[in-house]
């Protein structure tokens, strides 16, 4: 379980993160909805240990990530930015994370294998196409076979079967009794993909739940957001 609490993130006087708490349950996908700008990103950041909170709790398992005894085996997690070394083969980067964790050799095939990259296995990352960098980080997340994904718009760049893909991936990965957190702008995926989201705007929480309360007597999970937030201008999603 993610529990996230009161937490807020300051830059200077622009209030990235204000005060948010939620959780992300096991057996469960939540989605972490918002237009560009809005403090996902800075959330899973803090999250991840990858950034300090200026106040507030982000915990997992009931505890920082910091003091995770296996992490890789805990969390798998998918950042922007947080990419391979462009002159390595997806198969080196991802056996250098296995290696470092005490990860079997064997557990590297069956990653790419899942992710559909076994035949590119041995091309540098630098002729990977975006789609094909976003499936080498998820495979990357799937190296310890953790029982909590973090993922940050992971469906970026990929093509229509790649977002088919993830979507029915992560349903089956949380059914399993995993927790999924993923974050994303694309109202009309997550409500393909979530079975709970909690959607942010401008730093603050606008509303969450099971997507079935939040959409309920709207039209799709675009027109409640515009409906609870008073936006409706939708320029930045
Ligand atoms: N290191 C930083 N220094 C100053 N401001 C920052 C920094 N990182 C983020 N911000 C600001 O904090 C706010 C939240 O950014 P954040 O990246 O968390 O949003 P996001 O919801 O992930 O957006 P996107 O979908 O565009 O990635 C934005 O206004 C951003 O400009």
């Amino acid at each position: 379980m993610i529990e996230v609490t009161g937490l807020s993130k300051h830059y200077r006087s622009k209030k990235a993160v204000d005060e948010v708490t939620f959780t992300a349950q096991p057996g469960r996908v939540t989605g972490f909805l918002g237009p560009n700008g809005a403090g996902k990103s800075s959330t899973l950041r803090i999250l991840l240990d990858l950034d300090a909170a200026t106040s507030g709790q982000a915990l997992i398992k009931g505890g920082r990530y910091r003091d995770l005894t296996d992490p890789l085996r805990t969390v798998g997690a998918l950042l922007d930015g947080a990419g391979p070394v462009p002159e390595r083969r997806a198969i080196d980067h991802l056996s250098w994370i296995a290696q470092s964790n005490r990860i079997p050799r064997k557990r590297v095939r069956e990653v790419l294998d899942l992710v559909g990259l076994t035949d590119a296995a041995k091309q540098r990352v630098k002729k990977y196409s975006l789609g094909m960098k976003q499936r080498l980080g998820l495979a990357g997340a799937l190296l310890g076979e953790p029982e909590i994904l973090i993922l940050d718009e992971p469906v970026n760049g990929l093509d229509p079967d790649g977002i088919r893909w993830v979507r029915t991936f992560l349903r089956d990965y949380a059914a399993g009794g995993r927790t999924v957190l993923l974050s994303s702008h694309l109202m009309t995926e997550m409500a393909d993909t979530a079975h709970d989201v909690v959607i942010i705007n401008h730093g603050r929480i606008v509303t969450q739940g099971a997507l079935a309360e939040i959409t309920a007597g709207h039209a799709s999970l675009e027109t409640a957001f515009f409906a609870l937030t008073g936006d409706r201008t939708g320029s930045r999603w």
